[in-house]
C-alpha cells in the first residue's frame, strides 16, 4: 500500500492535459462485448479499474491488445464466456456495466453484483428491472445476478425512478442488439453518456435523444469494428483546477471541454476566482482568499457529487461558512473526519455539511476512504503547513493518472512511497 507525502504552502501554476475518463472508458470498454468486429481505443487512461476491466474481457476470451499506454484494441468475437466473475470484478463498482451488453450478446449473462462501498449502497435494482421490461429473466444467486433471455431482448418503454447513471448506460448497451424499440425515460444526461451513445452510433447503432431525459434506441442486427475515443476526465480535470485556487495560484488544464463542467465552473466564480474557457481548455485563478458558497450535488447537469469532497476542501479555507449538501449517496462523507484532522471545521448534520472557513490547516497523517475523498485529503495538503501524509493512496489511482507527475509539474512538492520501503525515513520532503 503506497503513501503519498505532500509538503504544503507552493503556489501551484502551470498547464497540464486532462487524461481519457475512467467513468467514460469503462462503459466504452463493456461496449466491446456488443461489437462484431475489432475495436480500437483512444485515450484509455492508465488506471486500476481499466485494467481490471480489460482482465475481465480477456477472460471472456476477447483478443485485448495494447498500442500503448493510452491506446488499445479489443476484439470480443473470440469471447465465449458470458460471466464476470467475483474474483476479477471485486474491486470495480462499474462491474454492473457488463450485465447489459452480455446478456445481449449472449442471452444469458452472470455477474456478480457491485459490493456496497465507502459512499454508501451501489443497487442496480433499476438496471435489473429495466432488463427484466426487455424480456430477461433475472435471478440472484450467492451474490451473483443470473440472467436469461433465451428469445433475445425485446425494445421496452423504460422510466427510470431516479435518475441513474450506470442504469442508463446498461440499458442502453442491452437495448441496441435488442428486436424494436426502446424508450429510455428520466435517463441520465452525463456526458459518458453521450460519449457511449456516439460511439455505439459510429459503430451502426441507431440512438436518438442522449444527453436528453429521453433516449430511443431502435435495435440493428449488428455493430461494426470501428474506434472508440474517451472523452476528457472532467472530474480530474476539475481537481487539478481546485488544486491551482486552494493555494492562491493560476492554472489551466487542456484537451477538455469546458460544457462539461458548467456547475462546478459557476461556483468557483462565486468564491471569487477568475474563470476562463476556451473551446478546449479552462484556465482557473485565485484572486486572493476564497469567499463561501453553498452547493448540492445533482445529476448532470447539477453540480457533480463526485466534485462535492474536493469542493469541500476548497471551502475548509474559505472566508465564510458554506453548507454542502449531498443527495446521490447518503454515506459520502468520509473525507470530513479527515479533513478535521488537518484543521477543517466541519459539521455534519444528516447529508448536510457545514463548512466554517479557517485561516489555515496543518499537514497531518490522514487516511483516504475512497476515490474523490482522497483527492480532497490532496488538495487539502497542498494548501496545509508543513507535511501531510496520505495512506491507502489505491484509491487515488482508481481515478487519477499518474496524480504526483502531474501535481509537480505544476510546482506541487509530492511524492510516493511505497510501503515496503522505509518511508518514515525516506519521505520527508524538506531536505
Ligand atoms: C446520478 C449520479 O450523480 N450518479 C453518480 C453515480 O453513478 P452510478 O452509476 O454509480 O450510480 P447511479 O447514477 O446509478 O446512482 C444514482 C442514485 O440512484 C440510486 N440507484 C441507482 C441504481 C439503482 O438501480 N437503484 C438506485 O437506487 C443510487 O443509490 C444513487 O443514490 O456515481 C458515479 C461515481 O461516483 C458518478 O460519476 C455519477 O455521477
Ligand atoms: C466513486 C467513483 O467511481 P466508482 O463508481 O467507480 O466507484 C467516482 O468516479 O468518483
Amino acid at each position: 500500500m503506497d503513501k503519498i507525502i505532500i509538503r504544503g504552502g507552493e503556489v501551484l501554476s502551470g498547464t497540464i492535459e486532462a487524461s481519457g475518463a475512467k467513468n467514460a472508458a469503462l462503459p466504452l470498454l463493456a461496449a466491446a462485448i456488443l461489437v462484431d468486429g475489432s475495436v480500437t481505443y483512444r485515450r484509455i487512461p492508465h488506471l486500476k479499474d481499466i485494467s481490471t476491466m480489460m482482465t475481465l474481457l480477456a477472460w471472456q476470451g476477447a483478443e485485448v491488445t495494447y498500442d500503448d499506454q493510452h491506446c488499445l484494441h479489443v476484439d470480443t468475437r473470440p469471447a465465449t464466456k458470458s460471466e464476470a466473475p467475483y474474483e476479477l470484478v471485486k474491486t470495480m463498482r462499474a462491474s454492473s456495466l457488463v450485465l447489459g451488453p452480455l446478456l445481449a450478446r449472449f442471452g444469458e449473462a452472470k455477474v456478480s453484483l457491485p459490493g456496497g462501498c465507502a459512499i454508501g449502497a451501489r443497487p442496480i435494482d433499476m438496471h435489473l428491472k429495466g432488463l427484466e421490461a426487455m424480456g430477461a429473466e433475472i435471478d440472484v444467486e450467492q451474490g451473483d445476478i443470473v440472467a436469461h433471455a433465451p428469445n433475445g431482448l425485446s425494445g421496452a418503454h423504460i422510466v427510470f425512478d431516479q435518475v441513474t447513471v450506470t442504469g442508463t448506460e446498461n440499458l442502453m448497451m442491452a437495448a441496441v442488439l435488442a428486436s424494436g424499440m426502446t424508450v429510455l425515460d428520466n435517463s441520465a444526461r452525463e456526458p459518458e453518456i453521450v460519449n457511449l451513445a456516439d460511439s455505439l452510433r459510429s459503430l451502426g447503432a441507431d440512438i436518438e435523444g442522449d444527453g436528453t431525459n429521453r433516449i430511443v434506441i431502435q435495435g440493428v442486427e449488428r455493430l461494426h469494428g470501428g474506434e472508440m475515443t474517451t472523452i476528457a476526465d472532467r472530474i480530474e480535470a476539475a481537481t487539478y483546477l481546485a488544486a491551482g485556487v486552494i493555494t492562491g495560484g493560476d492554472v489551466t488544464v487542456t484537451d477538455v471541454d469546458p460544457s462539461m463542467l458548467e456547475a462546478f465552473l459557476a461556483r468557483l466564480k462565486e468564491t471569487g476566482c477568475t474563470v476562463e474557457t476556451g473551446e478546449d481548455y479552462i484556465r482557473c485563478k485565485a484572486n486572493g482568499r476564497l469567499k463561501a458558497v453553498d452547493i448540492s450535488t445533482l445529476p448532470h447537469p447539477g453540480f457533480p457529487t463526485d466534485l462535492q469532497a474536493q469542493f469541500m476542501a476548497l471551502m475548509t479555507l474559505a472566508d465564510g461558512t458554506s453548507v454542502v449538501r449531498e443527495t446521490i449517496f447518503e454515506n459520502r462523507f468520509m473525507h470530513v473526519q479527515e479533513l478535521a484532522r488537518m484543521g477543517a471545521n466541519i459539521r455534519l448534520d444528516g447529508n448536510t455539511a457545514i463548512v466554517t472557513g479557517c485561516e489555515r490547516l496543518q499537514g497531518a497523517p490522514v487516511m483516504a476512504t475512497d476515490l474523490r475523498a482522497s483527492a480532497s485529503l490532496v488538495l487539502a495538503a497542498l494548501a496545509a503547513e508543513g507535511e501531510t501524509v496520505v495512506s491507502r493512496v489505491y484509491h487515488i489511482d482508481r481515478g487519477y493518472e499518474r496524480i504526483e507527475e502531474k501535481l509537480s509539474k505544476l510546482g506541487a512538492r509530492i511524492k510516493r512511497h511505497s510501503v515496503s520501503e522505509n518511508w518514515m525515513q525516506g519521505a520527508r520532503l524538506d531536505a
